[in-house]
């Protein structure tokens, strides 16, 4: 199984801490939720694991190299507009080229991969069409159908569901969900504490400088810390349609 691992991280930009010795370890299966409020560190977290930003202390992907890593991790950034002027499923078949090598063509394996990962995503339709010419919200879905055909052990996104419709932030949410009941090990940061609260099987909240919580949405969500850390009040339940976290008003 390939966990994220994480030990002793921590990240100075232009002379100011962002975050300091957040170890953790994320395990095949677990859906893990990103939360926190702006500017707590969770882009930089997620990109200071993958390696990308200069860091202190470890982690696993930041270890290995760029082709292994690009076969062990696929990463969703928070920009997401697409720039180039190709069709819906050439943009997702990116996502298998760590699996060709130099030169070699997709083969029918690759095409089945983009075909799931269009059908998933509800792309179906789209899949000929310039990418360049769709909505922010349908572009966000064709670059999360690529991450999906990157078919990874480990799927990193940032803010994966922002600007996305209610229908299909659940959907999209329901997917990371249902990689992560196939084994897959999946950290997304969200703003959404109640799609957080409802889907994800773990919490990490940043704040003051690190992880200040990490645990099942029920344990994490409490009123202490969402005052302390967001500053806002909150309706948490336990309801026979699941947990349902709303905010509700703000304290400061
Ligand atoms: N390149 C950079 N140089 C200097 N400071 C930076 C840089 N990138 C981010 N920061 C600072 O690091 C802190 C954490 O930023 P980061 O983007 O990780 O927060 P975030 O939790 O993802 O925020 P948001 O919810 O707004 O997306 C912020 O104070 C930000 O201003």
């Amino acid at each position: 199984m390939t966990n994220l691992t994480l030990s002793r991280l921590s990240v100075t930009l232009r002379r100011r801490e962002v975050f300091r010795d957040v170890s953790l370890s994320i395990g095949g299966g677990e859906f893990v939720g990103l939360i926190g409020p702006n500017g707590s560190g969770k882009t930089t977290l997620m990109r200071a694991a993958l390696g990308v930003l200069p860091h202190d202390g470890t982690s696993s992907l930041a270890r290995l190299s760029p082709s292994r890593r690009a076969r062990t991790v696929a990463w969703m950034p928070q920009a997401r507009e697409i720039a180039w002027p190709v069709s819906v499923e050439d943009v997702v078949m990116l996502g298998r080229l760590p699996h060709l090598g130099t030169g070699q063509r997709p083969s029918a394996n690759d095409r089945a991969h983009v075909d799931k990962a269009l059908s998933r995503m509800e792309l179906d339709d789209m899949r000929h069409r310039a990418a360049t010419r769709l909505s922010g919200g349908e572009q966000a879905r064709v670059l999360i159908a690529r991450a999906l055909a990157q078919d990874t052990p480990i799927l990193m996104a940032d803010e994966p569901v922002a600007g996305l419709d209610p229908a299909h932030q659940i959907s999209t949410i329901r997917s990371f969900g249902k990689l992560a009941e196939s084994g897959k090990c999946v950290l997304v940061s969200l703003h959404d504490l109640g799609l957080a609260a409802r889907h994800c099987t773990r919490i990490l909240m940043m704040g003051d400088g690190g992880i200040v919580a990490d645990g099942p949405p029920r344990d994490v969500l409490t009123p202490d810390r969402l005052a302390h850390v967001f500053g806002i009040t909150a309706w948490y339940r336990d309801t026979d349609q699941g947990p349902v976290c709303q905010p509700l008003e703000v304290i400061r």
